[in-house]
């Protein structure tokens, strides 16, 4: 087994490893960290969460000179991966002088400028902004000697491999150029040799793409239910920290507004955010603030935050490297995780290529029921209470008890101990949600009140084609329309309620926000 010592590493580099709490290399750091000490073109693949940054990271800095001139230079999909890649070099760097800084967009250029001239040695960016500092003038690469492509298949991907090919040409052509991903595919390593001197290729992952820490599961859940499905399956799990996937920007909107209707704690990334936004919203992420992060891909590559139990596929992702990445965000420096996959019936062809494609098989569960979700709360509050026993430190709590006890049975006193702590979670289930109560319809029959602000211009006709196709359900199972200016008054079917409510709720008509509430009878009304 190497040690960190046995690479012949500096020792400010070495005192700056110990107090980052790294006690031994990971495989890929003892595998790369000699061969990119020696100056070779290294292609670096290794499962997520296993130390790559690292592995460029520790010879980087400790092959560049203090001189102030910028002698790496690292390039990374996502402004949110450039900026923790830089907080790991700089980590690495705390005790040698060299600068290290992220430039990527969004921030204010300004900034970056004179951050840049400052006479920093390595800078890890994005490549756009990489480029236009490039053509300012404001960023020579003439003397960089290490080039990093982080996510590497990611970067020679379509979106990227312009920006990539005119940053390498303001480089010497004698530079090191190191590629790190957990995925490449063959197509990439190709291609990639285009950049690369007799590179040498360091695999660690013994035939595995992901992790065995992560155990993968999917759910099987039809398009209509799927917000409920997702709801129920996460009430389920003891989660820490979750990060919700989504195909589309507006995917993400959606279910962050309806998860926090439902009392989760929940926010969203994605690339239309201002840049004030996303940093805000993965500063809350990284401090426990909010316990489900709703994301696009931007989250899926290189993010590293501590604690993530949880990784759910809201929508399967489109190709297997997107699912491995993804995944990737749970489990990682040896913890364990638990990756979840819901999966609609248009779906399931996708998944079991994915499947194929990682050679993991992928457990498939059933949807808990809602008394499944009770008796796993149930368990999970058990668990809970045996833990907080065996810690102890409940003196002061008995104190404050002890008097309760002659007048009251112990049970009950926990009990309603009990009913106070879980009563958080109440506004959850959707029991709750559905209970429409009276609404002073005709039986069997819920109403609506609806206020759809312009819409109000369709017809009637229309408008009842609109949401039932909004909600999957029969053109007849809504009805008795009575249209106001902007208000309007439904009938639904009692069957087919939840799915008018659930579509209303999260969708527009005609491009405005429906506002609705279950009506309330007549008799309750002043
Ligand atoms: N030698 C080590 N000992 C202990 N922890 C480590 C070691 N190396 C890295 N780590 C920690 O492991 C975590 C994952 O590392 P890192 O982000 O570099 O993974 P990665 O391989 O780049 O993953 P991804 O493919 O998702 O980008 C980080 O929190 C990092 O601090
Ligand atoms: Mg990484």
């Amino acid at each position: 087994m190497s040690s960190f010592e046995s690479f012949g590493l500096n020792r400010r580099v070495l005192q700056a490893i110990h107090d980052m709490g790294f006690e031994e290399p990971s495989p890929i750091q003892a595998a790369c960290i000699p061969v990119v000490l020696e100056g070779r073109d290294v292609i670096g693949q290794a499962q997520t969460g296993t130390g790559k940054t690292a592995a460029f990271g520790i010879p980087l800095v400790e092959r560049v000179s203090t001189e102030p001139r910028v002698q790496a230079i690292v390039l990374t999909p996502t402004r949110e991966l450039a900026i923790q890649v830089a907080g790991e070099i700089r980590k690495i760097a705390k005790y040698k002088r060299v600068r290290s800084v992220p430039i990527y967009g969004g921030q204010s250029i300004v900034h970056q400028i004179r951050a840049l001239k400052q006479g920093v040695q390595i800078v890890i960016g994005t490549p756009g902004r990489v480029l236009d500092h490039i053509h300012r003038g404001t960023l020579s690469l003439s003397d960089v000697r290490m080039v990093v492509l982080d996510e590497a298949d990611e970067m020679l991907d379509m979106g990227f491999i312009d920006d990539i090919e005119a940053i390498l040409r303001e480089t010497p052509s004698d530079r090191q150029t190191m590629l790190f991903s957990a995925t490449f595919p063959n197509e990439v390593k190709r291609l990639a040799l285009r950049y690369m001197r007799d590179p040498q290729h360091i695999t660690v992952n013994r035939g595995e793409v992901t992790v065995p820490q992560i155990d993968q599961v999917c759910y099987k859940v039809l398009e209509r239910n799927k917000l409920d499905s997702l709801c129920r399956i996460v009430d389920s799990e003891d989660i820490q920290l979750g990060i919700i996937f989504c195909r589309t920007k507006r995917g993400v909107d959606d279910l962050v507004e309806a998860l926090l209707a439902r009392g989760y704690l929940a926010d969203g990334l994605h690339g239309d955010l201002s840049q004030a936004q996303r940093d805000r919203v993965m500063r809350k992420f990284r401090k426990n603030e909010i316990e489900l992060l709703v994301a696009t891909d931007v989250a899926a590559r290189g993010l590293d935050v501590d604690d993530v139990t949880h990784v759910i596929n809201y929508d399967v992702p489109q190709d297997p490297e997107s699912y491995v990445h993804r995944i990737g965000r749970t489990g990682r420096a040896g913890k364990r995780g638990l990756a979840i996959t819901l999966v609609t019936p248009r779906e399931y062809k996708l998944l079991k290529q994915i499947e194929r494609e990682i050679k993991q098989k992928i457990t498939v569960r059933e949807v808990p029921s809602l008394e499944d979700v009770a008796e796993r709360q149930a368990e999970m509050w058990r668990s809970k209470i045996v833990d907080v026993i065996r810690e102890g430190g409940l003196a002061p709590y008995r104190a404050i008890l002890s008097a309760l006890v002659d007048e009251h049975d112990p049970i009950d006193i926990a009990s309603a101990l009990l009913k106070l702590a879980s009563s958080g979670d109440g506004n959850r289930t959707e029991s709750d949600e559905y209970d429409f109560g009276d609404t002073g319809a005709r039986p069997g029959m819920v109403r609506f009140f609806v206020n759809v602000g312009r819409t109000s211009r369709m017809s009637p006709q229309d408008f009842v084609r609109a949401i039932s196709e909004e909600a999957g359900v029969p053109g007849d199972a809504v009805g008795r329309i009575d249209m106001f200016e902007k208000f309007t008054f439904i009938e639904v079917e009692e069957e087919s309620a939840p799915f008018v409510y659930e579509a209303l709720r999260q969708s527009r008509i005609n491009g405005t926000r429906v506002n609705l509430e279950p009506a309330k009878p007549r008799s309750s009304r002043r």
